[in-house]
């Protein structure tokens, strides 16, 4: 595709592609958007983060990530859409122009690089990260177990071959360790979203204890409210509720360590569809996926920015 017009929004694309995508919306966006790399994957691509911004210095901000998981590919590319949708509502939709005037977001698309490619070329239901694990035949580590919240305990496995190896350590995968500098370093995060597919789930922490957040009530109400607006769409219904209430109990997984942060509005989507294709969603349902989680992410990111 020679531009972000062009690009087919409606099917499946390469790592190459993606990444093209990303250079072409900062070269025709040059002052709303800009490219950052955080760091770079385990076999040397670069971890590429889109800043969509209006200005000033160190704005209160709102992260979202998709693909950490690899095999989940709808979720990059409805990050792809988002970016488009950003550029082109930025202007002409009140509510957006409001939050970009006042604050910065951060769009991770392909979050786990190394995995996608993996999943395109050899093993399209690969999961985890590519880097070996020394004195195992098995590659891996699950960069939703790999965070230090709850690292090690129940809800995450020790062992390389399991699909939810925790790894050697605590933010041993640089996938994971890129994001940890990043929002450390930040310190004006707001809002941290991470998505996933599939289940039709909007999740918020904790996964690794049953124990209440202390914004339990708050993050419960504006689940409801984010889930009734993606339904009012195409009518895809969503459950919600705490991770370990929700799907099961899950340790070092990504929220629980940013809101543990202190960044409230920590949320975990899981996207279409809720198993009948599963990780295989047609190419056609991307774009609806897409567009009812932007009624969902808006939801999330106004109240944000209100509050
Ligand atoms: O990959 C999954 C399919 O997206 C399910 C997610 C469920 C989950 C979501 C949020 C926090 C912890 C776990 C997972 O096991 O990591
Ligand atoms: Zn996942």
């Amino acid at each position: 595709p020679r531009n972000t017009d062009s690009f087919d929004y409606e099917n499946y694309h390469t790592l190459n592609e993606l990444y093209s995508f990303q250079d072409m919306l900062v070269a025709e966006n040059p002052n709303l958007v800009s490219k950052l790399v955080i760091g770079n994957s385990y076999e040397g691509r670069p971890l590429n983060v889109l800043k969509f911004s209006t200005g000033g210095t160190n704005r209160p901000a709102i992260w979202i990530d998709t693909g950490i998981h690899s095999r989940e590919w709808v979720t990059q590319a409805s990050g792809t859409w988002f970016a488009k949708k950003i550029v082109k509502d930025y202007g002409s939709d009140p509510a957006l122009t409001d939050i970009l005037n006042n604050m910065d977001i951060f769009l991770e698309t392909v979050t786990n690089p190394d995995g996608y490619d993996y999943t395109q070329n050899s093993n399209r239901m690969w999961r985890k990260t590519r880097k070996p694990n020394p004195g195992s035949s098995c590659v891996g580590v699950d960069p939703n177990r790999n965070w230090d919240s709850g690292f090690g305990e129940p809800g995450a496995s020790s062992s390389p071959c399991s699909e939810t190896y925790r790894g050697p350590s605590a933010h041993s995968e640089s996938e994971v360790k890129a994001i940890v500098d990043f929002v450390v370093a930040h310190k004006n995060i707001k809002a941290f979203i991470t998505i996933h597919s599939y289940s039709q789930m909007l999740l918020y922490p904790f996964g690794y204890t049953s124990a209440p957040s202390k914004d339990e009530a708050e993050l419960h109400s504006l689940a409801q409210k984010a889930i009734t607006d993606l339904a009012s769409l195409y009518g895809t219904r969503y459950t919600y509720g705490s991770i370990i209430d929700t799907i099961y109990q899950a340790s070092g997984n990504t929220v629980d360590w940013t809101y543990e942060q202190g960044i409230k509005y920590s949320y975990t989507f899981e996207l279409r569809d809720t198993g009948f294709y599963g990780f295989l969603l047609p190419a056609k349902q991307i774009v609806p996926t897409a567009e009812e989680t932007w009624l969902a992410l808006m939801a999330i990111m106004s109240h944000t920015f209100k509050n």
